[in-house]
């Protein structure tokens, strides 16, 4: 979102916004409003009886005054204590409830965000504004609003006890209110700079603890502690230099309201003692204007504060809106009903695909390729000349700017987006597993498949000798990212979660470079089990997979520069073949022995 966006924001703007999440709530949180009505109005009780007390006891000596007067005193006090405990249970429930409720509609809207927005945002982002601005937001919103309502009405009671004892003084000491204001406008600028800065530096500081866990092994090999440490010192020492400025630049507020509070009783004490000597107004009236005065202006002084607050919730408000108001693709197509894709019967094929990441660079040109059902396509060329993005494309995890992919026929975009993932079964080079056990990971390619075609998709991913030697088996608990496990077991589970799927559509990127030859040749065994009858889309390494594809396509910088069988290519002595002779060969040798 635009930064000048965040800057406009104004209360009203923030509290309209909020108001959907407070409506289901609107009775519960009408009650805490309306028990800040008695907790504020009580504070006028005690300033009022000072006025009885003062000219009834210290002037008229009645002594009968003295005797009821502290007990009301205290029994108010007593019942304000009770209001103010009510009211801080009903204020947290909807405060809560409304943190609940943001956190949910934000997840479910990172659930669906496209992937190119995790790619462009970076963890500590992510967790900073899905899940501490939600917290930011409410329960800064709804404090405050329950801090501001008691001191509106604490203030309005106490204006009608000064009103009451003096007009007169009543109008100095509200136009000294009005001054009190003004600082408030001048800090608000301020504080949404600063926020914003400390924002992003919170969440750089939050990505590299996520850096620090998943990345310890390469920090401890290669010596990176001091590097980090390093970072972190940067980003610790900018979020202090922050938190230094926000305070130098807002903390004037409080004394500055002092010394102007501090006039507005001066002015009075001055003009009031005039009004005592020509007998306008008793001491009696005096004191408890004065008392009603000092009780005014002290929740007014730390309103500064209240104020910084509120205006963090603001900022982290219309933070969350900006996410809301990003409409990934899937969420789109969610809602427009698309008929489901039911499987394949004649072909895949990109059609003139050209394709950016970014504006900045095309990643494919003009990209053509037709397979036809249950067969298989090699993809092979140089690194990061485009062969994952190709396959990316199938389910569409981006979206292309040119040309069409179509399953028989018929655009994948005119398909239910959820149906057409649902006939593909992807195994990437790094597969991601979940902290569960091995069976909950293998069963998220069908929630509800039996216990035979678990064993059939374990024994077809060459699992059965490694689950079986487990002790608790196939309920094995396999780390975070599956750390318990090796790479080649990992890729294992990749796959079986795959058959248990049992798509049409099969696309692997082999990765056998990180493996050795025994584990390698398991993982193949699997993959070509996998291959088995689908039309598949494989990134390949391996000259036996390539040799066997049905059609090799070879990619180089975008391009789609050969198309056609081995023999095919290796008889036009192109790129294919320079490729054949240099690396695959090569690798082929090394794998036999030879
Ligand atoms: N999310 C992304 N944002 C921007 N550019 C990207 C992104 N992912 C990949 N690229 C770029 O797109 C180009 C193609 O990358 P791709 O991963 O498709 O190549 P590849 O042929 O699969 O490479 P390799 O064989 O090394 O895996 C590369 O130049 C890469 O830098």
């Amino acid at each position: 979102m635009a930064k000048e966006t965040l800057e406009n924001v104004s209360l009203i703007d923030t509290y309209k916004k909020i108001y959907p999440y407070i409506k289901p709530y609107i009775a519960v949180a009408l009650l805490g409003i309306a028990l800040t009505v008695p907790v504020g109005a009580l504070d006028a009780v005690i300033a009022y009886f000072l006025k009885p007390f003062m000219d009834e006891v210290l002037v008229n000596k009645e002594e009968n005054f003295t005797s009821y007067v502290p007990f009301i005193i205290i029994a108010f006090t007593l019942v304000q204590g009770i209001f103010i405990y009510l009211s801080a249970i009903v204020n947290g429930y909807v405060g809560n409830k409304i943190t609940l409720n943001l956190r949910r509609d934000l997840y479910n809207k990172l659930i669906y965000m496209d992937s190119a927005y995790f790619k462009d945002n970076n963890s500590g982002n992510i967790i900073y504004r899905y899940y501490n601005d939600a917290e930011m937001a409410s329960s800064g919103l709804i404090n405050n609003l329950k801090l501001g309502l008691t001191r509106f009405f604490s203030s309005v009671s106490l204006i009608g006890v000064l009103l009451y004892n003096s007009w007169q003084l009543s109008i100095i000491a509200v136009g000294v209110l009005v001054v009190l204001f003004l600082p408030l406008r001048i800090v608000r600028k301020t504080i949404k700079k600063i926020m914003n800065k400390t924002y992003t530096e919170s969440a750089s500081l939050l990505s590299l603890y996520n850096e620090t866990s998943s990345g310890e092994n390469v920090i401890k090999c290669y010596n990176l502690q001091k590097r980090m440490k390093d970072n972190f010192e940067t980003g610790a020492s900018q979020l202090f230099s922050l938190a230094m400025r926000l305070i130098r630049n807002t903390n004037w507020l409080s004394p500055t309201m002092h010394l102007v509070a501090a006039c507005g009783v001066a002015i009075v004490i001055a003009f009031g003692g005039k009004l005592i000597i020509n007998k306008t107004i008793t001491s009696g009236e005096f004191v408890s204007f004065i008392a009603s005065l000092i009780m005014l202006y002290t929740p007014l002084k730390a309103i500064g504060n209240n104020f910084i607050e509120l205006q963090k919730s603001a900022i982290a408000l219309a933070r969350i809106y900006e996410i809301f108001s990003y409409k990934p693709v899937e969420e789109v197509e969610n809602a427009m009903n698309k008929p489901e894709l039911k499987g394949i019967s004649e072909s895949v094929e990109f059609r003139n695909v050209s394709f950016s990441y970014n504006s900045s660079r095309k990643v494919l040109n003009n990209v053509s390729l037709k397979v036809g059902k249950s067969q298989t396509v090699a993809f092979v060329g140089n690194s990061g000349g485009g062969k994952s993005t190709i396959c990316s494309l199938i389910p569409r995890l981006y979206e292309w700017q040119e040309g069409d992919i179509l399953i028989d026929g018929v655009s994948t975009r005119n398909y239910d987006i959820n149906s057409l993932r649902e006939n593909i079964s992807y195994v990437f080079q790094d597969n991601f597993l979940f902290d569960d056990t091995i069976r909950n990971n293998i069963i998220m390619g069908k929630s509800n498949a039996t216990e035979e075609e678990i064993r059939q998709a374990v024994k077809n991913a060459c699992l059965e000798d490694f689950i079986a030697n487990l002790p608790e088996g196939l309920d094995t608990r396999i780390g975070e990212r599956g750390t318990l496990l090796s790479g080649g077991q990992k890729q294992r589970i990749a796959i079986a979660r795959a058959f248990i799927k049992n798509a049409p559509i099969v696309i692997l990127d082999e990765a056998t470079s990180a493996l050795d030859n025994k584990s390698e040749k398991v993982v193949q065994e699997a993959l070509d089990n996998l291959m088995k009858d689908r039309t598949v889309f494989v990134i390949a390494h391996r000259l036996t997979t390539i040799q066997n594809a049905d059609q090799i396509i070879v990619v180089n910088e975008g391009n789609i520069v050969e198309k056609g069988t081995h023999d095919e290519l290796l008889a036009l002595n192109g790129f294919y073949s320079g490729l054949y002779n240099t690396k695959l060969r090569t690798a082929e040798n090394e794998e036999n022995g030879k």
